[in-house]
C-alpha cells in the first residue's frame, strides 16, 4: 500500500517525502531534485506493465488499462479517512471545485496564467486528478505510474515544484470547508500525507524528465486532409525528434485555444521522416477538434506534450492481435498494424473496424491496402446500420480468440462493451489493452 510511513521509499522514487513533515501541521517543502538518476527505473518513458483491470465500473474512470487487481486487503487508516472525506464532499463536488479554484486564484494570482482563459469543463481536471490519486492511495503500482505520467505531463503547463504547496493548501482548504461535519486533525494529517506523497512523485518524475526531454514540442502542420465533413487527417512535423511507440497518444494544443490541451492517438508507427499524424473528428462544442478540422492549415504551429499510454504491442510474444477500432479509434490500430509489419513478424492480426455509416468508414482504403500487402492481416468493416449490430458484438460471431492479445480503441462506451465481449470470448483481462477511460473523455474533443 501507499501509506506514507511505510512505502515512500517504494519502487520508483526514493526521494519522496516520508510524510512525517506534513503530518497534521505545516505544509511540506518538496525536494527539487530527483533521487533516481536518469536511466534508472523511474526514468523509463514507458509505464511499468500493470495487472488487469478489475476495478468496479465506478472506479474505471480513474485507472488506466491493465490496472492492478484490487487486493483483498484492508484499507490503510489514511485511505479510510480519505474515502470518508470523498463520500462527504461527493454530493457537492461542483462547489468544492469552484471554491478550490477561487482560493487558488485569490491567494496565488500568479498561478492563474497556468490555466486556460476560459475555465470550461476541463477546469476541474487538476482537482479531479488529485482526488483520484488520493482515493487510490493504497494502490501503489497503479498510483505511481499514474502520478509519474501526471508529473511529466504537467511540465508543458509550466508547473514548478514551488507551485505544489499552494495547490495543496487550497485543496485542503476546500475539503475542510465542505467536509466540516467530519473534519478534524486526523483527517487533515491524512490528507497532508497523501498530498505530500502525490506531489513528491509528480515532482520527481518531472525532474527526471527534464533531463532528457523538452516540456513540449512545437509541431508545424504539413498536411491537412479532410476525409469527411467532420474528420481530418492532420500531419505535423515536430521541431525536434519525438520518440514514441505505436499505440500511444499525445496531448495537443492549438494556437486558437491557448492552454487547452486534448489527447490524440498517433495514427502511424514512428516514421523515418519523423512526421506524426492524427485522425481528428470535429464534435459539437469540441473547441480543439473543431479548430483542427475546420481551421488548421499547413504552416500552422501546434504544441505537443509528451507521449503517453500503454496500448503498445508486446513483442516478446508471437500471439495474434485482435484489434477493435471504432470511428477515429482506428488511428492507433493502424499504428499497431504498421508496428507489427516493421518488426517483420508473421503474427495473425485481425482488425474489426466499426463505423455508424459507410461514410464514417473514412480510412477503410488505407486498411484494405495494408491487408493486401500483408497476408497475416485481416480487416473486417462493421457498419452499424448495415450489420444491425455494434462493433463489440461482431467479434462474438468469430473466433475463438482466447489465444490472442486484444486492443480496443474508440468511444468509451464501445471500449466498455468491447472489453466485456473480449472477456466473454476467453481473453484474460491482462491481455486486453485500451487507453484510460478517464483520458478518453477528453480525447479528441
Ligand atoms: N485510443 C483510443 O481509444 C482512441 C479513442 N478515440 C475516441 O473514439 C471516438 C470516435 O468517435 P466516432 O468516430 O464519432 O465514433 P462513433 O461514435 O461513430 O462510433 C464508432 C463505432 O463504435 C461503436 N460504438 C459507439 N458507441 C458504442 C457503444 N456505446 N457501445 C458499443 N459500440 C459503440 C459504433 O457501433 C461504431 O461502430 C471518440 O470518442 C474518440 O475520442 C479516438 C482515437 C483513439
Amino acid at each position: 500500500m501507499f501509506e506514507a510511513r511505510h512505502t515512500m521509499d517504494a519502487p520508483t522514487t526514493t526521494s519522496a517525502d516520508n510524510g512525517t513533515s506534513g503530518g497534521g501541521g505545516g505544509w511540506f517543502t518538496p525536494h527539487q531534485q530527483p533521487a533516481t538518476p536518469p536511466g534508472g527505473e523511474s526514468a523509463s518513458p514507458e509505464p511499468a506493465p500493470m495487472a488487469p483491470e478489475t476495478t468496479p465500473p465506478a472506479e474505471q474512470h480513474v485507472l488506466s488499462q491493465r490496472t492492478a487487481p484490487a487486493r483483498a486487503q484492508e484499507a490503510s487508516p489514511d485511505a479510510v479517512l480519505i474515502r470518508r472525506t470523498m463520500a462527504e464532499v461527493g454530493p457537492v463536488a461542483d462547489k468544492v471545485t469552484s471554491y478550490f479554484y477561487a482560493l487558488l486564484f485569490v491567494r496565488h494570482p500568479e498561478l492563474r496564467s497556468l490555466f486556460p482563459a476560459a475555465m470550461d469543463t476541463q477546469r476541474d481536471r487538476l482537482l479531479k486528478a488529485l482526488l483520484t490519486a488520493a482515493e487510490h492511495i493504497d494502490n501503489t503500482p497503479v498510483l505511481v505510474d499514474y502520478l509519474q505520467n501526471l508529473g511529466r505531463g504537467h511540465r508543458k503547463y509550466g508547473t514548478r515544484p514551488e507551485h505544489y504547496p499552494a495547490v495543496g493548501e487550497c485543496l485542503i482548504g476546500a475539503l475542510k470547508k465542505y467536509a466540516e461535519h467530519i473534519w478534524g486533525p486526523a483527517f487533515e494529517a491524512a490528507w497532508v500525507r497523501a498530498y505530500t506523497t502525490i506531489s513528491q512523485v509528480m515532482i520527481d518524475a518531472a525532474a527526471v524528465d527534464e533531463l532528457r526531454a523538452p516540456a513540449w514540442w512545437y509541431a508545424e502542420v504539413v498536411a491537412h486532409d479532410l476525409r469527411t465533413r467532420d474528420v481530418a487527417v492532420v500531419t505535423v512535423r515536430p521541431d525536434q525528434p519525438y520518440p514514441f511507440l505505436a499505440g500511444q497518444y499525445t496531448s495537443l494544443e492549438t494556437p486558437w485555444w491557448p492552454r487547452i490541451w486534448r489527447h490524440y492517438s498517433f495514427a502511424s508507427a514512428p516514421r523515418s521522416d519523423g512526421l506524426l499524424s492524427f485522425h481528428v473528428k470535429a464534435v459539437p462544442a469540441g473547441w480543439v477538434s473543431g479548430a483542427l478540422v475546420h481551421r488548421a492549415r499547413p504552416g500552422d504551429v501546434l504544441r505537443l506534450g509528451p507521449p503517453s499510454g500503454s496500448m503498445t504491442v508486446d513483442h516478446t510474444t508471437d500471439r495474434g492481435l485482435l484489434c477493435l477500432g471504432g470511428g477515429t479509434g482506428i488511428a492507433p490500430i493502424k499504428a499497431l498494424v504498421e508496428d507489427v509489419a516493421e518488426h517483420g513478424e508473421r503474427r495473425p492480426v485481425e482488425v474489426f473496424y466499426g463505423a455508424r455509416t459507410d461514410i464514417d468508414l473514412y480510412d477503410i482504403d488505407t486498411m484494405l491496402r495494408l491487408q493486401q500487402s500483408h497476408p497475416w492481416l485481416s480487416v473486417r468493416a462493421v457498419i452499424d446500420e448495415q450489420a444491425r449490430l455494434q462493433l463489440p458484438d461482431a467479434i462474438r460471431r468469430y473466433g475463438p480468440w482466447n489465444e490472442y492479445d486484444a486492443y480496443v480503441s474508440g468511444p468509451p462506451g464501445m471500449i466498455r462493451k468491447g472489453v466485456d465481449a473480449l472477456r466473454d470470448s476467453g481473453i484474460p483481462s491482462e491481455r486486453i489493452r485500451h487507453d484510460s477511460l478517464e483520458e478518453l473523455v477528453v480525447i479528441g474533443d
